[in-house]
């Protein structure tokens, strides 16, 4: 449904996004993710029509962002990451506008997500704050029921509440069959709601996984208090990843199979040993950082 095929966008500073590939399945909700400054937004707004890419194609419903760019933002849900209102409208009248640039007559899906996030929509923007305005933002680009949905940090700016109320939304226009592209820092919510995950750094895509098979990847972190210090140098020394280590404490990030590590162990003296799932930051973060910070003591 949404595709970018080898598409790069240089600006001044040199930044930008580079021969990026990607596909967003009909029906999919994929989270892109990436530091500040990867090229997340710019990929969107590429997507919307709003920047020509200087190489490449992106194609929305198998129309060219850049070419058809007025029928790409009449059918796709847009929520930018920074939003910009006209000046001198209350927000009932900036819907209004909005729904007549796209010919919407009903107001009921309107006035229902309005309700939904519980904010006056008679409020004067320039009196807004600003989770009032990203709430507005957010019934503007899914007031009529758009197929596509491009969302570049929707719940930035909500109250816990209303990240709730917003990710309980996504849930049903998942359900209703949109394909949805959602830039996100928030790791716990793509967890949540996406199919896959894209991850950008630089300009480039570094992974590309499906939330199903991370979940279902034995993937755990032990963490283990020694008796004997020297056992945490047995540990590092039989090749196991230790991604932490406190005087006699560790952690260590097992992938796979378990018994490797429990034969290791058995040959250490275990004060206390206790295990859970990597989570999608945990299995993520190192594309963020220059390189693994590991805390010693
Ligand atoms: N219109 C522009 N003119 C010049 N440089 C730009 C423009 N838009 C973005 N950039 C630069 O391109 C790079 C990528 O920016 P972008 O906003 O796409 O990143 P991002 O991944 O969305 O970051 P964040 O997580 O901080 O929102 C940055 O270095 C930014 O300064």
């Amino acid at each position: 449904m949404i595709h970018l095929h080898q598409v790069t966008k240089r600006f001044a500073n040199g930044r930008g996004i580079a021969d990026l590939t990607l596909e967003v399945r009909q029906g999919e909700t994929l989270g892109y993710l990436g530091p500040n400054g990867a090229g997340k937004s710019t990929t969107l707004r590429i997507l919307m029509g709003f920047l020509k890419p200087d190489a490449g194609q992106a194609t929305i419903a198998g129309l060219d962002c850049w070419r058809d760019a007025p029928r790409i933002q009449a059918r796709t849900g847009y929520l930018p990451g920074e939003i910009s209102f006209p000046e001198g409208l209350n927000g009932l009248e900036f819907l209004d506008l909005v729904a007549g640039m796209r010919h919407l007559r009903g107001t009921a899906r309107r006035d229902e997500l309005i309700h939904r996030f519980e904010f006056n929509a008679r409020t004067p923007i320039r009196k807004m704050s600003k989770g009032m305005k990203q709430k507005l933002a957010i019934v503007a680009a899914f007031m009529h029921e758009p197929e596509v949905l491009i969302l570049d940090e929707p719940t930035s700016g909500l109250d816990p509440l209303m990240q709730q109320r917003f990710l309980e939304l996504l849930e049903e226009e998942r359900q209703r069959g949109a394909t949805i592209l959602m830039s996100s820092h928030q790791f716990p919510e793509v967890e949540r709601v996406c199919d896959r995950v894209g991850i950008l750094k630089d300009g480039r895509l570094m992974a590309l996984e499906d939330v199903q098979d991370l979940r279902s990847a034995q993937r755990r972190v032990f963490t283990v208090v020694f008796k004997d210090p020297h056992d945490v140098s047995r540990v590092e020394r039989a090749g196991f990843h230790v991604t932490k280590a406190r005087g006699n404490e560790v952690d260590v990030e097992v992938r796979g199979d378990y018994n490797a590590f429990l034969r290791t162990l058995a040959q250490c003296d275990v004060a206390n040993l206790s295990t859970r799932e990597l989570d999608l930051e945990e299995v993520f973060m190192h594309y963020y950082a220059e390189t693994r910070t590991e805390v010693r003591s």
